[in-house]
């Protein structure tokens, strides 16, 4: 079954029968390494063929579909048509050149890229995989077309083999008769087979928006003429859950660093263009929404998306709908989320406010707020997406959810993908971090509503192992985190890829009054605003507490204070997550200290690279 980047489902308010039925024979006609997208805006012009196909080893096809009858034909020459549409006589190009020139275009930009045109020989300078082109006419059968026109006409007009018909894609056509007709499209057959590497190139040329940018994710969608040597997209399961922005509710589970937030972003971009009422994205973390705020206002997106941390998101719906704050001993922030959900009960605070809502972190989310959020969503788009990781769950006592996603109105089943490619962190770090916590994890009950805990796979790159240092006084630790951001910046860390964490105030205030005394500029999250002024482009190192550090990364991490964790038996597991958060924000180097030992500074010391030495 050939992959479908782009659900037909997704894109059912345009879609026609015809196109509709050429979609349901290459899915289920075609073997699972053909990947297929349907109606996706292409290269720089940004052109919308009807199905770009592409095979490994066949190259790459584009095919335009029209829902024609046969008498709807009046006049023919090379590349204009006369056809009466709608019961009006128009003149219209002649499909087979609307798809050669979609190709040509995309040619003209691939072969740009040395790492996919041929450097020597015959064919020196042309693409090292073969494509094609072609129409297909789901309403016309091969008899009828024949009798329309001679053989000589079709060879001017259409040739007989850049055409698919009506009888050549029934469900009842041998799959083999239709691959072969696919084949026949094609210029050229390499008898090679494109690589891994070359397949993401050309999605990179083809379609920007899958581009991924190490340094500023807020450039993704910026268009590039030249290739880097390296390049990052989005994997095939990104791309495909990104796309699929239709109707209804959606559930993501991945595991850290796999690419949630990025997915997020992308989707934002994609409903602010879309949606008449504003896209809402919350999450727990005040420093992640900073995070997203940043990237949201790069993209000029701030009217259209709405990134609120829940809780101040709650202050907000209160004094726009002047809705009481509820009187009792309860914490200000407890009674202002129960305000909000009585006042959305009584009706004071309406429903239904949003074209889409999006919950990032959703693992820090208890059942009523996501009961109370899910009504949000305008029910005409009833589009919701949920991301989360029960591994980072650290507010909560309970291992994975602790509720079903069904009873808080959240409609999960069927509707679930599970990321397990970690991007995110070098492999060592990655191990590091899973060994020691994966005691921890436990594991849920696996339904439609829970999906057991999942061990993360490494997709990066090999690094040194991540170091554990034992001190004798927190003093020291800060010594150490100084001496650690200087050797990173010494080696070319920009300021705003290293981060010190740590797990209580003092330990941050101490570390920052450290590093102001140096003179190093950092932003310490605890101080008043700090989280909110948080500024991933900003050139400071951040010293910020594990818990913040949710949903955020940086390319050099120390995280300090271990040493002082309570390792009683009925917090060890909670804590045990909270430090796997803290070490999976680095994604290529990773320190570890403490200055007291513990269960946690044992296991540390067990796995790291034990540096010795003050
Ligand atoms: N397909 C990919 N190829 C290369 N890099 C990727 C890919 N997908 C994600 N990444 C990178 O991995 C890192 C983690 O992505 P992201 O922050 O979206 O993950 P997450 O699932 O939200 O993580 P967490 O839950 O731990 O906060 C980012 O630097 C992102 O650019």
């Amino acid at each position: 079954m050939a992959i479908f980047i782009q659900s037909i489902n997704a894109a059912s308010a345009t879609v026609t029968p015809g196109e509709r039925r050429l979609g349901q024979r290459l899915n289920s006609y075609l073997e699972d390494d053909y990947l297929v997208w349907f109606n996706v805006p292409v290269g720089r012009t940004r052109r919308y063929p009807d199905y770009v196909v592409l095979h490994p080893r066949r190259g790459l096809l584009v095919l335009e579909v029209k829902d024609w009858k046969i008498s709807d034909f009046l006049k023919f020459s090379n590349d204009r048509w006369e056809v009466q549409l709608a019961g009006k006589r128009q003149t219209v190009a002649s499909p087979l050149e609307q798809a050669r020139q979609y190709m040509i275009e995309i040619v003209n930009q691939l072969q740009v890229d040395p790492q996919l045109r041929e450097t020597e020989g015959n064919y020196y300078g042309k693409l090292v995989f073969p494509y094609g082109w072609g129409v297909v006419f789901p309403n016309i059968t091969r008899k009828q077309w024949n009798e329309l026109l001679s053989e000589h006409e079709q060879d001017l007009i259409l040739p007989a083999r850049r055409l698919i018909c009506q009888d050549e894609m029934q469900e009842s056509t041998d799959p083999m008769i239709f691959q072969e007709k696919l084949w026949g499209m094609f210029e050229y057959d390499f008898k090679r087979t494109m690589t891994l590497p070359q397949i993401d190139r050309v999605r990179w040329h083809l379609f920007p928006e899958v581009r991924i940018d190490e340094r500023k994710q807020a450039e993704l969608f910026e268009e590039e003429e030249i290739a880097p040597d390296l390049i990052k997209v989005l994997d095939m399961q990104q791309e495909q859950l990104a796309r699929n922005l239709g109707k209804g509710h959606r559930v993501i589970h991945g595991v850290a660093g796999s690419g949630k937030t990025l997915i997020l972003g992308y989707r934002c971009v994609q409903l602010a263009d879309t949606l008449a009422l504003p896209v809402l994205v919350l999450c727990y973390n005040v420093s992640l929404a900073a995070r997203l705020k940043h990237f949201i206002e790069a993209k000029g997106l701030s009217e259209k998306v709405h990134i609120r941390s829940f809780h101040e998101w709650c202050g907000e719906m209160l004094r726009a709908y002047q809705a009481p704050l509820r009187d009792g001993d309860g914490e200000h922030w407890e009674r202002q989320v129960e305000s909000v959900i009585e006042g959305v009960e009584i009706g004071l605070i309406p429903r239904a406010q949003y074209g889409a809502v999006m919950i990032d972190e959703g693992h820090d989310f208890e059942p009523q707020w996501l009961k109370l959020v899910v009504q949000m969503v305008d029910p005409a788009t009833d589009s919701f997406l949920l991301l989360y990781d029960d591994a980072q769950s650290i507010y909560r006592k309970k291992k994975g959810l602790g509720f079903s996603l069904s009873s808080v109105g959240v409609k999960a089943a069927g509707r679930t993908t599970i990321l397990r490619l970690n991007y995110r962190n070098s492999r060592e770090i990655l191990k590091f971090a899973y060994d020691f916590a994966k005691g921890s994890f436990g594991s849920a009950t696996a339904d439609e509503d829970h999906i057991p805990l999942i061990e993360p796979e490494s997709a990066g790159i090999s690094r040194s192992k991540p170091a554990f240092k034992m001190l004798s006084r927190f003093a020291d630790e800060c010594d150490y985190a100084i001496r650690c951001v200087n050797a990173w910046r010494e080696r070319g860390v920009p300021a705003n890829e290293i981060a010190i964490i740590c797990f209580q105030e003092w330990q941050g205030e101490a570390v920052s009054a450290q590093l102001a005394n140096r003179r190093i500029a950092h932003l310490w999250t605890g101080a008043p605003g700090g989280k909110k002024s948080y500024d991933p482009s900003a050139e400071k190192i951040t010293v910020i507490t594990a818990q913040s550090s949710k949903g955020l990364e940086f390319q050099s991490v120390i995280v300090l204070g271990t040493g002082v964790l309570n390792d009683e038996e009925d917090v060890t597991s909670d804590l045990t997550r909270l430090l796997y958060v803290a070490m999976t924000r680095a994604k290529r180097q990773l320190a570890v200290s403490a200055s007291a030992e513990n269960r946690f500074t044992r296991r540390l010391k067990e796995l790291g690279e034990v540096k010795v030495g003050a």
